[in-house]
């Protein structure tokens, strides 16, 4: 079953020029896009370290894109305030770490915050169950997080397909999200799958033909 939502696109900033990220933020408004994908990591939950809420902060008068931030944090309660503060339009958390996740988006959502769960590759289907009413947006990572230009992991579109299945069993309408070696190959298996929100980094900062690129992905 495709997506009653219609496809976006969510560039990594991830992927940018970090001397430049407010350049970068151009090249996606420039491709005609509405939404930035904001990748937060903490050095514990994920072996990297990106860039904190005082950057997303600094960015957000540059651009009127929606912010898509996704913490990959081991306490990401902790955060959400800061990442408020700093403009966030949504916030997304993952499902793994010991925090109370439940009480975490209801107070993201109390904010006025759009709110999600992350899911990494080889985390059930059946841990986002209980979440789904509460979300916005549910990401499915396709490769483990933590770094950009990884292969994308196939074996994750089955689980795609049953979260799209209850979207349409339980008649709601959360965005899926995707994120993680998302291509012109790898993006119509999503869409395929019931995925409507396009998470790439590398493959949309090096695309050459920009417009092609958008539409390919988006399958518009
Ligand atoms: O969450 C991430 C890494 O943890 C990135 O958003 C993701 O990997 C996108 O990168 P690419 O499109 O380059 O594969």
């Amino acid at each position: 079953m495709l997506s009653p939502n219609a496809c976006l696109l969510a560039p990594s900033i991830l992927a940018g020029d970090h001397a430049n990220l407010a350049a970068s933020l151009k090249e996606i408004e420039s491709a005609d896009l509405k939404w930035v994908h904001l990748d937060i990591m903490d050095g514990h939950f994920v072996p990297n370290l990106s860039f904190g809420p005082q950057t997303v902060k600094a960015l957000r008068p540059n651009s009127k894109l929606f912010f898509d931030v996704h913490l990959m944090l081991d306490n990401p309660d902790k955060y959400i305030d800061a990442f408020l503060d700093a403009g966030a339009d949504q916030i997304t958390i993952h499902v793994e770490p010991d925090y109370p996740v439940m009480e975490t988006l209801d107070y993201i959502r109390s904010k006025g915050c759009k709110c999600g769960i992350v899911l990494n590759p080889g985390t059930d289907a059946q841990v986002a169950k209980p979440f789904l009413e509460k979300c916005d947006i549910i990401l499915c990572m396709t490769v483990q997080p933590g770094f950009g230009g990884q292969s994308f992991r196939d074996d994750v579109l089955p689980k795609i397909k049953q979260i799209s299945d209850w979207r349409e069993s339980m008649d709601l309408n959360f965005r899926l999200e995707v994120d993680g070696g998302v291509d012109m190959e790898t993006a119509p298996l999503c869409i395929e799958h019931g995925a409507d929100t396009m998470v790439a980094g590398t493959a949309f900062f090096k695309a050459v033909d920009r417009p092609g690129f958008v539409k390919k992905v988006t399958g518009r």
